[in-house]
């Protein structure tokens, strides 16, 4: 299997190290439009396998998309992140030239590849993906909600005092402030963690999660990469190797939850064919007020995409 990670900063070299010393694949090319970056964080990498003992070839060029002919899956993580006081949203201008034109050359030598898009604003630069691919919905999907599920599940976890391993979380919606955590789909060991910890707590760990990105960017001045990076590796692998693994994946919807052309986060089915299935739960009123106006955060942003030139 022969993986792309395009963008060789914090979050594809750490998606790169994951997808090597996992195995995850056979080989991983790492784009960079920085001269010779790709290519020190590729040897790097390889410099490691003969001490985390690992076989995987990592390759790293300077916008050389011959070399990523053929691959299964391309991961998009190139682009800028947002610094202290910025939204995700502030990325979009420059983020979207960048995305649309890495997408291009991706589907020019691999035209069956499934695409992870990472780069921000999430769920807009899918859509940005997906129109310039053309390739079906089920073949272009953005990494955000194994993050976002990751980050409430390790608050939960640190709250309980239990292991992480066995906290299970749904969550849904944008990528953004608008996200919607699930409590009634969240347990602990299979126990519902409504009988586990008070309401205002819950809220706490909910509101934090839904803040979680921006709580990184304060402390460190530029967005998280390790979470990221292992989130977007997971889904690989969830692809590569056939999983069947379901995980919160940003996808258009058409139809299901009632919306229809937004691009959002749902719960879906990963394996070989990319987005195997699109689960719709049952969700209660407010559940879904909170999903609808996280759908009108994501179509604001979808719709300054459309009003932009198209060469921007
Ligand atoms: N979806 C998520 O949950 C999530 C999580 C973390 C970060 N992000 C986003 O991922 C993106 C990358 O974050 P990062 O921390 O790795 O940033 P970074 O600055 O460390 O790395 C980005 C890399 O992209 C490269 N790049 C820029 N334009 C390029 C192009 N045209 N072709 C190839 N490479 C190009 C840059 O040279 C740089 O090395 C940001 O947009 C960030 O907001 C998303
Ligand atoms: O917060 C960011 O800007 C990066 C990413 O979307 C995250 O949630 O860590």
């Amino acid at each position: 299997m022969k993986v792309t990670v395009v963008g060789a900063g914090n979050v594809g070299a750490t998606c790169a190290d994951v997808l090597a010393y996992r195995e995850i694949a056979n080989e991983v090319v790492l784009v960079d439009i920085k001269e010779g970056f790709a290519e020190g964080k590729a040897l790097d990498i390889w410099q490691k396998s003969p001490i985390n003992l690992y076989d995987t070839r990592t390759v790293g060029v300077t916008n050389d998309y011959s070399r990523t002919a053929n691959s299964d899956v391309v991961v998009i993580t190139s682009g800028l992140p947002r610094k202290p006081g910025m939204t995700r949203d502030d990325l979009i201008s420059t983020n979207a030239g960048i995305v649309r034109s890495v997408t291009e050359n991706v589907i020019k030598h691999s035209p069956e590849a499934i695409i992870i898009v990472v780069s921000n604003p999430l769920d807009v630069m899918t859509y940005a993906a997906h129109l310039t691919s053309k390739l079906p919905r089920t073949k272009v999907m953005g990494m955000a909600g194994i993050l976002d599920t990751a980050r409430y599940r390790a608050f939960l976890a640190e709250e309980l005092n239990v292991s992480p391993k066995d906290i299970q979380a749904v969550l849904m919606g944008g990528h953004g402030d608008t996200m919607v955590p699930l409590p009634r789909y969240t347990t602990v060991g299979g126990i519902p963690v409504t009988e586990l910890i008070d309401s205002a707590k819950l809220d706490a760990i909910v509101d934090r999660t839904k803040n979680g990105g921006g709580e990184l960017v304060k402390l460190m001045g530029t967005s998280a990469w390790y979470a990221p990076g292992s989130a977007a590796a997971q889904m690989v692998e969830a692809i590569v190797r056939d999983q069947k693994r379901v995980f919160p994946v940003c996808i258009k919807l058409e139809g299901e939850y009632g919306i229809n052309g937004t691009y959002l986060g749902v719960p879906v089915v990963l394996g070989k064919n990319g987005i195997e299935k699109v689960i719709e739960l049952q969700l209660n009123e407010d559940e879904m007020a909170l999903l609808k106006a996280s759908e009108k955060a994501v179509r604001e942003v979808m719709d300054v995409l459309d009003n932009m030139p198209a060469n921007s």
